[in-house]
């Protein structure tokens, strides 16, 4: 079954389409990206996920239960994360997650070792017991997600979860999401509009804009695509052998693309035979290219 699906979902303010026949299947320990720009959908549709907004039309199930229908049950095993998190400021992080399980429901001995749990998996330790009005952002982040996966969620939906981060607290971010989907095999499906931030996470990358899915596709992690900038324009022709292909030719920058049994060094090794004088070369991406081709 799938985890969260999205069929010919829309959603329409006056005449403006936030979202429009928006189709999405995430499957159960998938980790999906939703990529665009700033106004693109993608709030939009997390929102509509987690029953924040309703479609103009559509639906959208989770684990097989329409989110409209039966909110309360379709998210029972969700773990929302999609507004800037605000906390009262007197309290602490211990206590604000003792209010939260306490609201699910959890007994007292399930809420002491959900807290424990949540702290050391989120490495919360030092500040936990610490009143959140001193938190920086990046503290409050965690303490968010801590409290969107309290009572052991099976989907996280996270609402550009790295937002307003520093880099090294975005590194941090992503990097404890990535363990909660691969260690914990949580579902994920979270919303960016960093292109290196979806190719770090995503199995699956999905680009938005103007409210309308423009490409999905499997993330490749590792690449054996690069621009090469020349300080004059190659022949094509030269620059290719069997194991070197030239996929884009923009005059003095070409993209091209090895094969799996050489490496990035070995191409620039040949174009040295070659003496083509390459001034800047750098690694780029299938999902890179799209976004720029689609966006721009
Ligand atoms: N309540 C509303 N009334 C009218 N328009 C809205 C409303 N909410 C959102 N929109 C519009 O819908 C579009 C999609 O918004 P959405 O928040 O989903 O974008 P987004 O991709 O999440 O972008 P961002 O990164 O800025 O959050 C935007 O153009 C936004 O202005």
């Amino acid at each position: 079954m799938m985890e969260l699906e999205a069929a010919n979902l829309s959603k329409k303010y006056g005449n403006f389409y936030a979202l429009q026949d928006f189709n999405l299947d995430v499957h159960k320990g998938e980790c999906v990206a939703l990529l665009g720009p700033n106004g693109a959908g993608k709030s939009t549709l997390l929102k509509i996920s987690t029953n924040i907004i309703h479609p103009t039309r559509g639906t959208l199930k989770i684990a097989g239960i329409n989110v409209q229908d039966d909110p309360m049950k379709a998210l029972e095993k969700v773990g929302p994360l999609v507004e800037l998190p605000e906390f009262y400021p007197y309290l602490n992080g211990t206590e604000i997650l003792n209010f939260v399980c306490k609201v699910k429901g959890a007994s007292k001995e399930k809420i002491k070792d959900e807290i424990e749990r949540l702290s050391s998996m989120l490495k919360m330790e030092e500040f936990i017991n610490k009143k959140s009005g001193s938190y920086s952002r990046g503290m409050k982040q965690r303490l968010a997600l801590a409290c969107s996966m309290t009572m052991d969620p099976e989907l996280l939906i996270l609402d550009e979860p790295t937002f307003g981060l520093d880099p090294r607290g975005m590194r941090e971010f992503i990097e404890i999401i990535r363990e909660i989907n691969v260690k914990e095999g949580k579902t994920v499906i979270l919303s960016t509009h960093l292109i290196s931030e979806a190719r770090e996470i995503a199995d699956k990358v999905v680009i938005i804009n103007h409210g309308t899915k423009m490409l999905e596709m499997k993330n490749e992690r590792e690449t054996n695509l690069m621009n090469v900038t020349f300080y004059s324009k190659p022949e094509a022709s030269t620059l290719e052998t069997s194991s070197i292909k030239v996929i884009e030719d923009h005059g003095n920058t070409v993209t091209i693309q090895r094969d799996e049994n050489i490496s990035n060094d070995d191409v620039i090794d040949y174009f040295r035979e070659k003496n083509l004088k390459i001034r800047w070369i750098e690694p780029t991406n299938q999902i890179e290219r799209k976004y720029l081709e689609l966006i721009n």
